[in-house]
């Protein structure tokens, strides 16, 4: 057996963290012979109710954990953590973008980013979920400047497997059948689902469908998805995104699946000609606990307008909260 991991949750007592800590817990994050330690972290008023969710924990008996703490101090929250899950954060109620969250959320992924960069392992993984997730995940690692940018990323990944579904429904076939889906940008409405490069059953996906039902149909079926389950359900999606946040670790952890590729919310280096330091979701593999832009991939003139656009939204969100990155 490995050594236990400390994974720190954030937000923890809300819905995505109910759907989110039992699935860490099995294994289904890091595999099934990794023991974790479970740091949770929630606001003082919800310390009761995180109370009944390590009890719920515990009374689980899952072999793989190995120690759980509830706190609502993130200096102990993130003290040595390996692995962090940033979801606590309001969530978007009807009729809001994610980016009318900014200003209730900004300030603490500044707070956490300074209690990650004064506490946490030095080469710890975040993946923060909180809305607006690219830019709270540009706040979070810039007050850790003593932690590697490409350590702070954000989730597209639910928008990633909402697209594979789409296109697999559409054209008669399995999520199996998918391989090289993208979403470039920003998990938003400006989000650029690519079926130029991603592929069904080895032939490329825009060749399945018409190009009407690409632009009118699919890419806001993908842009509007969670819109569209906060409408349905009252509530925003929560075991969707608790599945796509095991998934993106996963994939960072443990690698990716042969030559395919997964979206993640990283760092930009200018790859793609996206300005430098943006969090923007590209093609990622990953191997070795480390991921890696995927390079060559195909940008026609259509690709390339909407990866402007969706670069200028997080542009403009990132000039918003100025103030808050050191
Ligand atoms: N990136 C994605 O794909 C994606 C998908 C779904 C939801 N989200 C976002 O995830 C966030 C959480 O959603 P939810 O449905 O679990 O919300 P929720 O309201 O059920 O839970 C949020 C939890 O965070 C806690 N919290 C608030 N401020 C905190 C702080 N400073 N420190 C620690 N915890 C704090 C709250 O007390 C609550 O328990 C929202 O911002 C939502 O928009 C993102
Ligand atoms: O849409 C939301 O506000 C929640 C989440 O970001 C989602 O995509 O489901």
């Amino acid at each position: 057996m490995k050594a236990p991991v400390r994974v720190t949750v954030t937000g923890a007592a809300g819905q995505i963290g109910y759907a989110l800590l039992f699935r860490i817990a099995s294994g289904a994050m890091l595999g099934d012979d990794q023991p974790v330690i479970l740091q949770l972290l929630d606001i003082t008023p919800a310390m009761e109710a995180l109370e009944g969710v390590r009890m719920e924990l515990d009374d689980c008996a899952f072999p793989l954990l190995a120690g759980i703490t509830c706190s609502d101090d993130p200096n102990v929250a993130f003290k040595d953590t390996d692995y962090a899950l940033l979801v606590g954060a309001r969530p978007r109620g009807p009729g809001m973008e994610r980016k009318d969250l900014l200003e209730a959320n900004a300030a603490i992924f500044s707070v956490q980013g300074k209690a990650i960069n004064d506490n946490a392992s030095k080469d710890i993984k975040v993946l923060v979920v909180g809305n607006p997730a690219n830019t709270n995940a540009l706040i979070t690692q810039r007050n850790a400047p003593g932690i590697d940018p490409r350590n702070f990323t954000a989730m597209t990944r639910l928008d990633h497997n909402r697209a594979m579904t789409q296109i697999a429904q559409k054209t008669g076939k399995t999520v199996n059948d998918v391989k090289r889906m993208t979403i470039w940008g920003n998990h938003s409405a400006t989000q650029y689902p690519d079926l130029f490069n991603a592929e069904v059953d080895g032939t490329k996906a825009i060749e399945l469908v018409d190009q009407a039902w690409y632009e009118a149909d699919f890419i806001p079926t993908v842009q509007q998805r969670g819109a569209a389950i906060i409408k349905a359900r009252g509530a925003s999606s929560a075991a969707s995104a608790a599945n796509a946040a095991i998934d993106h670790m996963r994939s960072w952890a443990l690698g990716t699946e042969g030559d395919d590729w997964v979206s993640m919310g990283v760092y930009s280096d200018g790859s793609y000609g996206i300005a430098e330091g943006l969090i923007y979701s590209f093609p990622c593999r990953c191997k070795g606990g480390d991921w890696e832009i995927v390079q060559g991939v195909d940008v026609g003139e259509f690709s390339q307008a909407k990866m402007t656009a969706t670069e200028t939204e997080l542009a403009e969100e990132r000039d918003a909260v100025k103030h808050l990155l050191p």
